[in-house]
């Protein structure tokens, strides 16, 4: 479904991404590990069509993502989505939290995602579908972001992602700013999201735990190089590149996440 062929970006004369190439298949989640300043968000930028590589090309769909525009460009891009860290703060302050998840209907009129067709005539009832999808009472529809939990303004994110009923979501550090057994609740919703809506996800984090939990396969970034990829039974596997390894020992060092948040995981 996405294929990234011989990727390379560089800023100011300083390589980010230096020849990366992907597939992500249907369904399928990749997860992306990396230290920062890796170029871990500049893929995402690149596959997500927000940025242009040097060298290189996206095909998603069998689409060329970079040399399409105009309504075919606004097409595919509606199969591509986004959650990232800060996704909560850029919820519109002034609006109940019900329309910014309907918000991205706006601009797809004729679009109408699978599980909103029943409630089609109605946007606040596709909202409503929405919040029950990512497991928010439907009494916090009127309310507003800044009276919402980080977690809840998370799932908002979450719900506005995936209200166009994408094929792909890029998730770039998605639970980096909440709590450890908020981040596991919200690990656990995207996992069942990916199940009941057949989602492809490309998720990007530091934290190892969470891309082992969330992914199938791992693409271990150093300094805008691929340097390992592998599935995710194989990352504590002896021919591991001595860069995964040590991403492995400093994640386990700092918290021993891996083992301790276990329990978290359903
Ligand atoms: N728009 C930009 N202009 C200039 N340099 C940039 C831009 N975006 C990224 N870079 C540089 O490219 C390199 C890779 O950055 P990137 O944000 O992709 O890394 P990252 O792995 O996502 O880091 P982090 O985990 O801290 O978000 C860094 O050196 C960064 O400073």
């Amino acid at each position: 479904m996405l294929h990234v062929n011989s990727i390379s970006k560089t800023y100011h004369s300083k390589p980010a991404l230096n020849d990366i190439s992907l597939t992500v298949q249907h369904g399928e989640s990749i997860g992306i590990i990396g230290e920062s300043g890796s170029g871990k968000s500049t893929l995402g930028k690149i596959i997500l069509g927000l940025d242009k590589p040097d060298q290189g090309e996206v095909h998603f769909r069998g689409n060329n993502l970079h040399t399409l525009n105009g309504k075919a460009l606004k097409k595919l891009r509606r199969q591509l989505q986004i959650v990232f860290q800060d996704s909560a703060g850029s919820l519109n302050p002034k609006l109940p939290v019900w329309k910014s998840v309907v918000e991205p209907l706006e601009n797809y009129p004729d679009v109408i995602p699978s599980f909103l067709k029943e409630v089609r005539h109605n946007r606040k009832k596709m909202a409503e579908v929405l919040f029950q999808k990512v497991g928010l009472s439907p009494e916090l529809l009127e309310r507003y972001p800044h009276q919402l939990s980080g977690g809840q303004k998370q799932r908002i994110a979450v719900a506005r992602g995936i209200t166009l009923e994408p094929d792909l979501l890029v998730c770039d550090e998605p639970t980096s700013s909440l709590d450890v057994s908020v981040q596991a609740q919200v690990l656990n919703l995207l996992k069942k999201l990916q199940k009941d809506l057949n989602l492809s996800f490309l998720f990007i984090s530091h934290d190892i735990a969470a891309v082992q939990f969330m992914c199938e396969r791992i693409v271990v970034l150093k300094e805008g190089l691929a340097v390992d990829s592998f599935l995710t039974e194989d990352l504590f596997s002896q021919s591991r590149h001595p860069y995964t390894k040590l991403l492995v020992e400093m994640s386990m060092e700092q918290e021993n996440k891996i083992e301790e948040n276990q329990h978290f995981y359903t």
